[in-house]
C-alpha cells in the first residue's frame, strides 16, 4: 500500500526501514525492478478510501503512527511500474463505492493497454464507515448489501470490457476507417444503481479484463469469490483455516460452471528469516520491539467497523457487533486456541500469527503445509520496505526453488497468462463470457 503502515503498525520507524518515503516514485520504481529480478508475481497494492473508526475516541492515532494515511491512489502509480518492467503483474485495489464503474472500466482498460496485460483489479467493498460517508452515503452500507452492489459493479465492468468492443473494430486504416462502428456497441445496462448506455471509450486491451482478485471470506464473500474471483487474497491464520477457504470457494466455483483450478489463492504472511532458528528469533526480537500495539488492535477492529472507542480490550470477540469483516472476524476466533479469544489476544494473534520466522528450511517447509491446504502462493506482508523483499529474495527463495515451489522464468504473455495456462482473456467459464458478442443486436 502507498502508505507509511499498512499492516505492521509502528515498523516504520525501525532504522532499515524506507516506507516512510511512500511519496516517492523511485521507492516503488526500484522495488518493482527488484521483484521483477526476483520473478515475483506480482506487486500488489491495497488501498482504502477513508479512515478507520475511532479509537480511544478518536482518530488521531491513525495519523501519530502513519497508518494508512496519508495514502496515495495506487491506480496512478500502476503505468509508471509498468514502464520500468516488462513481466511483473500489477494489481492495486478499487473499491466498488470510490468511482463509477464506467470511469474505473475505462481506467482498468487504459492501464492494461499502457501496461502490455499485466493489471489486476482487487475488488474490495470497504469495510470502513468513514469511506462510505466520504462518497455521500449515510454510513456503512450493510454486509451483504455491499456484495450485491458489488454484484452490479462488476457486471457493469463485465459488458462494457468484455462486450462493448469486438475484436479487430479498431482498424487505424490511415486509407479508410479508423474503426468500425459495426463492431461497437452500446451495452444498454439498467440496474438498481446504475443506468449506463455505452458505448465502452477503450478498444480492448490484451487482457480485456484485468486479472480479477478478491478478498472477502464471509459466506456472502466467499460466494462473490467463487462467482467472480480468479485470485483470492486471504489471512488466515494457519493452514487448516486456508483449507476451509479454498475448499468451500473452489467447491461453489464448481457448482457454478467453473473448475476449482480457475481460482487461485494467496495468503498474507510475513517472514523473519535468519541461518540459524536463534539468529531469527533475534531479528523477530528487533522487529519487535518497533511493534506498536495501540495501533495493530486500532487497525484490525477498524478493519472489523467496530467503534474502538467502547471496547475494553478484555472484551471476547464474539460479543462485538460486527458489520463489516466478518470472514476476518471469524478467522481470527477460529484461528486462536483455547476458544473465545479478547481484543488483546488478537492483537498477539496479529502480531505473531502472521509471521513465520526460523531458517529457509523451517519456512519452506512452514510454506508446504499451506500448500497441501490448497494455496497457491503468498502475499508478503512487509516489516521494511525493500528490507524485508530482499530478505525473501537472499534468504527463503533459493530454498523455495531448491524445493520447486518458486519460479525461476516468468511464462511468457499477459498476466493472466502467467498464472493460469490457457490464454489471456478470462476463461469462458467465467460469468464475464456471457457478455461477449450479447450487445451485436443492440439498439445503436
Ligand atoms: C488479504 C486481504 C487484503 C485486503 N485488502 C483490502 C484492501 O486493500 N482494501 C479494502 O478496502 N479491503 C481490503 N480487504 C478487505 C476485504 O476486501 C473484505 O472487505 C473483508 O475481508 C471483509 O469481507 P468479508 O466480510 O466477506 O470477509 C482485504 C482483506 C484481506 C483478507
Amino acid at each position: 500500500m502507498a502508505t507509511t503502515s499498512h499492516i505492521l503498525e509502528g515498523q516504520w520507524r525501525h532504522p532499515d526501514a524506507q516506507q516512510h518515503r511512500f511519496d516517492e516514485l523511485s521507492l516503488w520504481t526500484d522495488l518493482a525492478r527488484q521483484l521483477e529480478a526476483a520473478k515475483f508475481d506480482a506487486i500488489f497494492f491495497a488501498d482504502v478510501v477513508g479512515l478507520y473508526g475511532n479509537y480511544r475516541g478518536s482518530w488521531d492515532i491513525f495519523a501519530t503512527e502513519g497508518l494508512q494515511i496519508p495514502s496515495h491512489d495506487p491506480s496512478v502509480m500502476i503505468s509508471a511500474l509498468g514502464a520500468v518492467t516488462e513481466h511483473l503483474g500489477l494489481a492495486w485495489t478499487s473499491s466498488v463505492i470510490q468511482e463509477h464503474p464506467y470511469t474505473f472500466a475505462r481506467r482498468a482498460a487504459t492501464l492494461d493497454h499502457l501496461t502490455g496485460g499485466r493489471t489486476g483489479w482487487n475488488i474490495v467493498t470497504s469495510v470502513l464507515e468513514n469511506a462510505h460517508r466520504n462518497f455521500g452515503l449515510p454510513g456503512l452500507t450493510p454486509h451483504d448489501e455491499r456484495y450485491r452492489w458489488a454484484d452490479e459493479y462488476v457486471d457493469v465492468v463485465y459488458k462494457l470490457l468484455e462486450g462493448s468492443w469486438d475484436d479487430g473494430a479498431l482498424l487505424r486504416d490511415k486509407a479508410g476507417a479508423h474503426a468500425d462502428p459495426a463492431g461497437i456497441h452500446k451495452i444498454h445496462h439498467r440496474g438498481e444503481r446504475y443506468s449506463v448506455e455505452g458505448p465502452h471509450l477503450v478498444a480492448p486491451s490484451a487482457q480485456r479484463t484485468p486479472v480479477l482478485f478478491q478478498a472477502g471470506t464471509s459466506p456472502a464473500g466467499m460466494a462473490f469469490a467463487a462467482r467472480n474471483a480468479e485470485a483470492v487474497f486471504m489471512f488466515a491464520g494457519s493452514p487448516d483455516s486456508a483449507r476451509k477457504i479454498t475448499t468451500t470457494v473452489r467447491a461453489q466455483a464448481a457448482e457454478r460452471g467453473r473448475r476449482p483450478a480457475d481460482v487461485l489463492f494467496f495468503a498474507g504472511l510475513s517472514f523473519v528469516v535468519g541461518s540459524t532458528e536463534a539468529e531469527a528469533r533475534r531479528r523477530k526480537a528487533d522487529f519487535d520491539e518497533y511493534l506498536s500495539i495501540d495501533g495493530l488492535a486500532a487497525h484490525m477492529l477498524g478493519g472489523m467497523g467496530v467503534d474502538l472507542g467502547d471496547a475494553p480490550v478484555d472484551t471476547p470477540l464474539k460479543d462485538l457487533h460486527v458489520e463489516g469483516g466478518r470472514g476476518v472476524l471469524q478467522a481470527v476466533i477460529d484461528s486462536v486456541p483455547g476458544g473465545n479469544p479478547t481484543i488483546e489476544d488478537m492483537v498477539r494473534y496479529r502480531a505473531e500469527r502472521m509471521r513465520l520466522v526460523g531458517t529457509p528450511e523451517r519456512i519452506a517447509d512452514e510454506l508446504e503445509r499451506w500448500q497441501d491446504a490448497g494455496v497457491d502462493g503468498i502475499n508478503i506482508i512487509n516489516h521494511v520496505i525493500p528490507g524485508s523483499y530482499a530478505e525473501v529474495i537472499d534468504g527463503l527463495l533459493p530454498e523455495l526453488r531448491r524445493r520447486g515451489l518458486a519460479q525461476t522464468e516468468y511464462r511468457p504473455g499477459t498476466f493472466r497468462e502467467k498464472l493460469f495456462a490457457d490464454g489471456s482473456r478470462l476463461n469462458p467459464r467465467h460469468p464475464a463470457a456471457a457478455y461477449r458478442g450479447a450487445f451485436r443486436d443492440a439498439p445503436r
